[in-house]
């Protein structure tokens, strides 16, 4: 069974860019899992392929059982990604499941029996991160300073080695080498 692969950074790095550039070159080996929420579904949107649709009670029952690698709750609704959806990838779909998560949820994968490999995106310096937020122009001003003070815990705990591999994002079409290098050595 192919063993999930987590993508952890701060965020700007570039996991986003790099994923789809994966996605888009193996359209159908690799996946990600369906989050659960507690939102209404919006038109279009189908129950187990956009989302796992459930009831608020459905989702603290969820929580209780620590059935959850994350989950948040933002405006009023829970989300989350749980052990099982990620499982789901490999065995019903038959594709490697790729999770795009922060260190706390790294952690989490790390505490269950998930057997996933961890990959770490750094940004070549905390200047470079900083322009690459700006440009992006997706954040306020303390989006972006709760953001860099995020990453440097992330850089922190990518030091004490947790991580199989860690790629520096510099050269896009490097990083993008090594990232696909690592992914396809499974
Ligand atoms: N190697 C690179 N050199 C320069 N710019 C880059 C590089 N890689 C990505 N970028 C740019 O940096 C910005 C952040 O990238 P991206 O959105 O992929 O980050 P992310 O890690 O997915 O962030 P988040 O965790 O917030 O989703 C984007 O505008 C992207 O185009």
């Amino acid at each position: 069974m192919a063993r999930p692969i987590v993508i952890s950074g701060p965020s700007g790095t570039g996991k986003s860019t790099l994923l789809k550039r994966l996605f888009a070159e193996f359209p159908s080996k690799y996946g990600f899992s369906v989050s659960n929420t507690t939102r209404s579904p919006r038109p279009g949107e189908e129950n187990g392929v956009h989302y796992n649709f459930c009831s608020a009670d459905e989702f603290e029952s969820l929580i209780k059982e620590n059935a959850f690698i994350e989950w948040a709750r933002f405006s009023g609704n829970y989300y989350g990604t749980t052990i099982k959806a990620v499982d789901d990838v490999s065995r019903k779909l038959g594709k490697t499941c790729i999770l795009d998560i922060d260190m706390q949820g790294v952690k989490s994968v790390k505490s269950t029996n998930l057997n996933a490999r961890f990959l770490f995106l750094a940004p070549p310096s905390i200047e470079e991160l900083e322009k690459r937020l700006v440009n992006r122009g997706t954040e306020t001003e303390e989006s972006i300073r709760k953001r860099l003070d995020a990453a440097k815990a992330e850089l922190e705990y990518a030091e004490t080695g947790a991580h199989d591999k860690v790629i520096v994002n510099d050269d896009l079409e490097k990083a993008y080498q090594e990232l696909r290098a690592f992914v396809l050595e499974e």
